[in-house]
């Protein structure tokens, strides 16, 4: 059996993505996370400097949304066909996407700055990025490619649950967004995995 080592922090950031489909798919991976305090001794082992990193069989593998992929591909999660991973690598950047233009918000330290921020960020991203998600939800019957839940789904749900932490009312206006982070979240799996997921700050 594939022996796997997911390496981060020991808090959700880029490195949640990939634990939370380990988790959905009932796979068995190391979940080895480590202090902030610890990286310095750490960064030189990592290929790019950087994590999260996943080990498998003892190879390394960098970027969180390659990891994503190869575990989704592994374990069903990635679509049925060549045009559905397309669509649902589309989705899973769109996220991605959010998470990129979202961080000059919280790096912002004016307030002030931070308030126009956000609110370009909400007009020119959020809202008409999102209505495409709210639609094709809707059309596609709940989950965003196929039938059944792909990794783009929970890349959503990575990226939802983590912002509304800060932002409960990120979704008050997207019904069918929301409808499906709780399908992901009464996952039985992913339940467990909560349950038991250790208490971070971020
Ligand atoms: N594009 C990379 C970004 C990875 C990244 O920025 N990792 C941060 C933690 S979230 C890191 O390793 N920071 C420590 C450092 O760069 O020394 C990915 O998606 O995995």
């Amino acid at each position: 059996m594939t022996q796997y080592k997911l390496h981060y922090f020991n808090f959700r950031g880029l490195g949640e993505l990939a634990r939370l489909i380990f988790h959905y798919a009932g796979v068995a991976f190391e979940d080895v996370r480590f202090e902030r305090s610890e990286w310095p001794q750490l960064k030189a082992s990592m290929p790019f400097g950087q994590v999260p990193v996943l080990e498998v069989d003892g190879q390394f593998l960098s970027q969180s949304y390659a990891i994503a992929r190869y575990i989704s591909r592994k374990h069903g999660l990635a679509g049925q066909d060549d045009w559905e991973q397309a669509q649902v690598d589309m989705y899973a950047d769109c996220i991605k996407d959010f998470m990129i233009n979202g961080r000059p918000i919280y790096e912002e330290q004016d307030p002030e700055k931070q308030k126009t921020l956000m609110s370009q960020f909400m007009s020119e991203k959020m809202i008409p990025h999102m209505a495409v998600l709210e639609n094709q939800l809707a059309k596609n019957g709940g989950v965003l490619v196929g039938k059944d839940v792909t990794w783009a789904d929970i890349a959503c749900y990575a990226f939802f649950s983590y912002v509304s932490v800060k932002h409960p009312d990120i979704l008050k206006d997207c019904p069918n967004m929301s409808v499906l982070i709780n399908k992901i979240a009464s996952n039985d799996n992913i339940k467990k995995y909560l349950e038991t997921r250790p208490t971070t700050e971020i």
